[in-house]
């Protein structure tokens, strides 16, 4: 991690805060007057509001008095250098008011170092140092190159010569302080839904790149604040399984911007999202596919055990880390394959994972709809009408029917289902109809599989299976022979033309009444007999009919 490279990179412990102009003003005062960086004390005293006495004044090197003889000019070591990064005595805003510490005890207010030696003190021990030696005592800093982007909350300054970071004016004033611009530097976003926005962040003493969730409108109701709390606490409640994506932090924070408030919820950063697959039109293979089952019944499995259920299982929530523990790996076309032969292997994060197969681990995200079984929503929304078992069109009460984990079970049926078709399901109209009466096509895929698919995904709850019986499924413990093989396949053509039959008609986050008014005006639809081989039904396939005639 140490390198020399950036100690000479100037000023680079003065970077360009974006996020806050205010800061910058000081920065650039820093750049423009190279004087200012020789006398942190003006500095310091604009930026961080902080009283220091001035050190004594240095000869400025272009007066005339002070000008070396130009044989006597000796270049300093590189420690020294003005534009050398360290990795500093962090003082937090708390540390800083502590040092001005006016207690009635203790007399007189005693300005300290950030090390809480007293500045007179510091100051003296640098002039004796100097007096000896006749040239400033070296900081006893450790010089490396920071992982981190610069704090934009944090100014350097300099103590004789010593250097330090310290919190900056803005710190302290309530609505100035972010808890998530001091720790973490916001990367590139990953992904965003209804109401939320996700982040690469990196933290900044410790480079290490999280995945941070947050709000996109301010919160200001209890019921929303309650939402995100949901979120938080369901998704620590089945920590520590290999398939569920790892929770690091959660917190709450004024919003500058509004009266509301922000939240955070931090977790473990993982690869695209298998709803990317389906963008691409990819296709899940037979190998991916029983993977992707093993992996998420074995997730639901926890879920359900501890009596909760997710209610937002589809592709956009389950992410993929392919290979051995590629952190923030997002390419799906170019994974490594993975020891066949060890049933479980360690990826470099330290999870333990069943990585069988195709190799690829898959995670379950996203808990803001989960919900205690029997219990009652925090929010209104609906989740994915595309993934929505049928039950749920039914009754508005099909959360309290005791069989609200067999929807989990439809929508990984159903999730599996679209990504193996390789195109997006239907929002509504009779394909919508079909998918949730059992009626799937695959073509050249394994039946026992598609008959796994069907039950899972059949009309009456009572009939798919739990997520403990799909676990220990014959076809998902031993696989279909061979075994291996690529996650993925290219898209065939049937599914291309059945996906370009049957584009959405209704944008997504449409609520259940809506549908369930949709379906109520197809007459007839739900009810037409349909069998093999025709298992879209009659209307479907003279629609394919006019496509095909009108392509030829
Ligand atoms: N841990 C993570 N690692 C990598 N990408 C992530 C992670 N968490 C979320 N994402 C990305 O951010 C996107 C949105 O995240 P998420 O589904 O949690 O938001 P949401 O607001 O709850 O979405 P929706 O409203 O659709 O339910 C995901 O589809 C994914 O692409």
């Amino acid at each position: 991690m140490a390198t020399a490279t950036n100690a000479t990179k100037p000023n680079n412990g003065a970077k360009c805060n974006k996020k806050n102009p205010r800061d910058n003003t000081a920065m650039r005062q820093q750049r423009s007057d190279p004087g200012l960086l020789r006398q942190p004390s003006r500095q310091l005293s604009q930026t961080d509001g902080i009283i220091h006495p001035a050190p004594p004044p240095e000869p400025r090197p272009n007066s005339r008095s002070a000008r070396p003889h130009p044989l006597e000019i000796k270049r300093a070591p590189s420690g020294d250098s003005l534009g050398s990064c360290s990795i500093p005595d962090i003082t937090t805003p708390k540390d800083q008011l502590l040092q001005e510490d006016a207690s009635p005890e203790h007399g007189p207010p005693v300005l300290r170092h950030a090390t809480n030696r007293p500045l007179a003190h510091t100051q003296a021990l640098a002039a004796a140092a100097t007096a000896a030696k006749g040239r400033p005592p070296k900081p006893k800093v450790r010089l490396v190159e920071p992982p981190m982007p610069c704090n934009p909350y944090m100014v350097r300054v300099e103590d004789g010569a010593r250097y330090s970071f310290q919190a900056a004016a803005s710190c302290f004033k309530p609505e100035g302080y972010s808890r998530f611009m001091w720790d973490y530097h916001q990367e590139a976003e990953l992904g965003h839904g209804n109401f939320s926005k996700v982040y690469r962040a990196v933290h900044r003493l410790t480079g290490v790149p999280f995945a941070i969730k947050t709000n996109r409108s301010p919160i200001t109701t209890l019921q929303a604040r309650n939402m995100w709390l949901n979120e938080m606490q369901a998704l620590a409640a089945v920590q520590g399984h290999a398939h569920i994506v790892r929770l690091h932090d959660g917190w709450f924070e004024s919003d500058p911007r509004s009266t509301g408030e922000r939240v955070f919820i931090k977790t473990e950063l993982c690869g695209e999202s298998l709803g990317g697959l389906v963008r691409r039109r990819l296709q899940l293979s037979e190998q991916g596919a029983l993977d992707l089952l093993r992996q998420m019944a074995s997730a639901l499995k926890r879920i359900h055990e501890v009596g909760m259920v997710h209610l937002d299982i589809k592709p956009d929530n389950i992410y993929a880390v392919l290979g051995r523990g590629l952190l923030g790996a997002g390419v799906l076309g170019t994974q490594h394959r993975v020891d066949n032969s060890s049933p479980t292997a360690t990826n470099t994060a330290g999870i333990h994972g069943c990585v069988t197969g195709s190799g690829a681990l898959y995670k379950l995200g996203d808990f803001g709809l989960a919900m205690m079984q029997g219990g009652k929503r925090v929010g209104a929304s609906e989740g994915d009408c595309r993934y929505l078992a049928p039950e749920a069109l039914r009754t508005r009460g099909f959360l309290a029917t005791g069989l609200a984990e067999r929807m989990d079970i439809f929508a990984l049926g159903a999730t599996t289902y679209e990504l193996m078709r390789g195109a997006e399901l239907p929002k509504s109209g009779p394909e919508y109809l079909d998918v949730r009466a059992g009626r799937i096509v695959l073509p050249g895929v394994d039946t026992r599989l598609v008959a796994l698919l069907k039950r899972m995904m059949s009309a009456d709850p009572t009939q798919r299976p739990t997520a403990d019986q799909l676990t220990r499924s014959p076809l998902l413990t031993s696989g279909i022979g061979g075994g291996g093989g690529s996650p993925l396949r290219r898209q065939s053509t049937p599914v291309t033309m059945l996906s370009a039959l049957h584009q959405p008609t209704v944008r997504c986050g449409v609520s259940v009444a809506h549908i369930a008014q949709r379906v109520a005006v197809a007459p007839g639809l739900a009810e037409s007999p349909r069998g093999p081989p025709f298992p879209l039904g009659p209307h479907l396939l003279s629609a394919m009919r006019r496509s095909v005639s009108r392509t030829r």
